[in-house]
């Protein structure tokens, strides 16, 4: 992120990196990318209605690109309550728009999102043909409730993890060591797509990965440079780790009521 180019451009220039993505499965940008995770002085100035201009180049970056695309989170005034949320967009190959989230963990305890944004209350998969992906957004990575309830959902749990962030580069070991933590142990693909340089005088992590359900890294980016990423993801290989290693299977869920 460049802390002087306008979110116009930022949308201009994404859009012309997914373009390039022709062929993709899916392509994933990070999170709050047009205003800036951290920009929370431009949250009330910049924020958009769900179908606004950030929606308007993705759509057609999507369809231009004939992709499935995480378009990463905008921040998104409600028409009704007039209330702000984090809330991602994602995109199917044909430019419509498949589903929204709404971050569920705030992040900034007593400031920043906490105070600004409304608190997102529905965990959402999302039908992808190749696996259902599972939505989170950055400070939801610390959760992992959030991510047991994806794995749990109906009518079909979540294969992939997609973690869109802005996290900053102090806590650049968490991102890392928590991103792993939520595939081996959901036994899940994770891509965690954070944003490298600056969100309002704060550094952040870049770091973004893509780690396979035995947790391992299969491509990562450096700290500090825009990077495209890629992978291939085998989903069979989600049910071969959940068979061959089944803890999934062994889950206690009602602690405190013994053995029946
Ligand atoms: O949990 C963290 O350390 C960072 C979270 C964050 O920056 C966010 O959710 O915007």
């Amino acid at each position: 992120m460049d802390p002087d180019e306008s979110p116009d451009s930022r949308r201009e220039r994404a859009a012309s990196l997914v373009r390039d993505q022709a062929g993709a499965d899916l392509v994933v940008l990070p999170e709050l990318w047009p205003v800036g995770a951290f920009a929370f002085d431009s949250f009330e100035t910049e924020a958009e209605p769900l179908r606004g201009p950030t929606y308007e180049a993705m759509h057609a970056a999507a369809r231009d690109a004939g992709v499935w695309l995480h378009a990463g989170s905008i921040v998104e005034r409600d028409p009704v309550s007039g209330t702000l949320y984090n809330t991602s967009l994602v995109f199917q190959p044909d430019g419509e728009l498949a589903t929204t989230y709404r971050k569920i963990h705030r992040f900034g305890f007593d400031r920043g999102e906490a105070v600004l944004l409304g608190r997102g209350t529905e965990p959402v998969t999302v039908p992808h043909p190749k696996a259902t992906l599972g939505l989170a957004t950055c400070y939801d990575l610390r959760f992992p409730e959030l991510f047991r309830a994806l794995v749990d959902a109906e009518p079909e749990g979540a294969r992939v993890f997609v973690v869109p962030a802005g996290w900053p580069a102090k806590r650049a070991a968490h991102w890392s060591l928590l991103a792993r933590a939520r595939a081996v142990e959901n036994q899940a693909y994770v891509l965690a797509c954070g944003t490298a340089g600056t969100h309002a005088g704060v550094p952040q992590a870049g770091r973004s990965a893509i780690i396979d359900p035995w947790g391992e890294i299969l491509a990562e980016a450096p700290d500090a440079e825009e990077t495209v990423l890629d992978a291939d993801l085998d989903p069979a290989q989600v049910d071969k780790t959940r068979e061959s290693f089944p803890v999934l299977k062994d889950r206690v869920r009602e602690l405190g009521v013994p053995e029946a």
